[in-house]
């Protein structure tokens, strides 16, 4: 006879790792960064936001981390194993590639032979094997978003929060470490909730891109993203991307002037 099926868990395909729901947060100097914000993110789901200056969506990460707490409405993350890459990739300038991304892992007290597999293992998932026991001054700056990449990735979060992690990097690297991050969310298959500034970006990686309206931030459209994961780079070479890119970029210019 079969096993009964467990009970569902926040953590099952569908159920979202991440649910705001109404959300107001006035910091306290009375600048209120975001007003009536409904969000989910569920795994599986890449969802990118994009939005003016300002608008909140950093703000928006600092929820998700537990670094702010809303003013008004209900923020839930309904997991323990959230991940951050944010634009500086923050890494120990004297520990090596190994060492660094084994930094997690070792303030959670993993023992010494599991953290090197687990980090061994994200380094290759990177593309960083032969780079170990490099320096990150000895890195490009698009190895050291890898090096950040694969530090969180050793946690195997189900949560995984960008602040605009490739918003200091040339064009074309930045196109190659949206591949990567592309691969590595398909072999994952996490929840993730990425900021950033360019459009074609957040078409290109997501399965949901959010519009938010200048602050005090909303959410102002929502446009789901049809192609399949991994995603054929030269989909970016298509009518159909241009088309959405065209939409999404729109409806920014109508929420940044109402
Ligand atoms: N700690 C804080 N105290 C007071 N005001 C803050 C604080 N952090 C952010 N703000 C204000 O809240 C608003 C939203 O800031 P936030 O950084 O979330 O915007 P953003 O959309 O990420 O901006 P950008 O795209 O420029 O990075 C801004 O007006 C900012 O000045």
């Amino acid at each position: 006879m079969s096993e009964p099926a467990p009970a569902s868990t926040a953590t099952e395909q569908g159920a979202a790792l991440l649910d705001f729901s109404d959300v107001q947060l006035t910091y306290p100097g009375g600048t209120t960064a975001l007003s009536g914000v409904d969000l989910k993110v569920r795994r599986g789901e890449f969802v990118s936001v994009v939005g003016p200056s300002g608008c909140g969506k950093s703000t928006l990460l600092r929820i998700a981390s537990g670094l702010e707490t809303v003013t008004s409405g209900d923020a839930h993350v309904a997991t323990d194993h959230v991940g951050y890459v944010f634009q500086d990739a923050t890494l120990l300038p004297w520990r090596t590639v190994r060492q660094n991304v084994e930094l997690l892992a070792e303030l959670r007290d993993h023992g010494r032979a599991d953290r090197r597999e687990a980090a061994q293992k994200a380094i290759d998932m990177v593309g960083l094997t032969g780079f170990e026991d490099h320096l990150p001054r000895q890195l490009s700056g698009g190895m050291r978003m890898r090096v950040s990449l694969a530090r969180s990735l050793v946690m195997d979060p189900e949560l995984f929060l960008f602040d605009e992690p490739f918003g200091a990097l040339d064009e074309i690297t930045r196109e190659y470490l949206n591949d990567e991050l592309l691969r590595l969310f398909a072999e994952r298959s996490f929840a993730g909730l990425f900021i950033t500034h360019s459009v074609s970006e957040a078409v290109y990686l997501s399965t949901k891109v959010v519009v938010m309206s200048g602050r005090p931030g909303k959410v102002v459209g929502s446009f789901d993203i049809p192609w399949d994961m991994p995603r054929d780079p030269e989909i970016r070479y298509t009518a159909e991307y241009a088309a959405l890119v065209g939409e999404v970029s729109h409806a920014l210019r109508e929420g940044h002037d109402s």
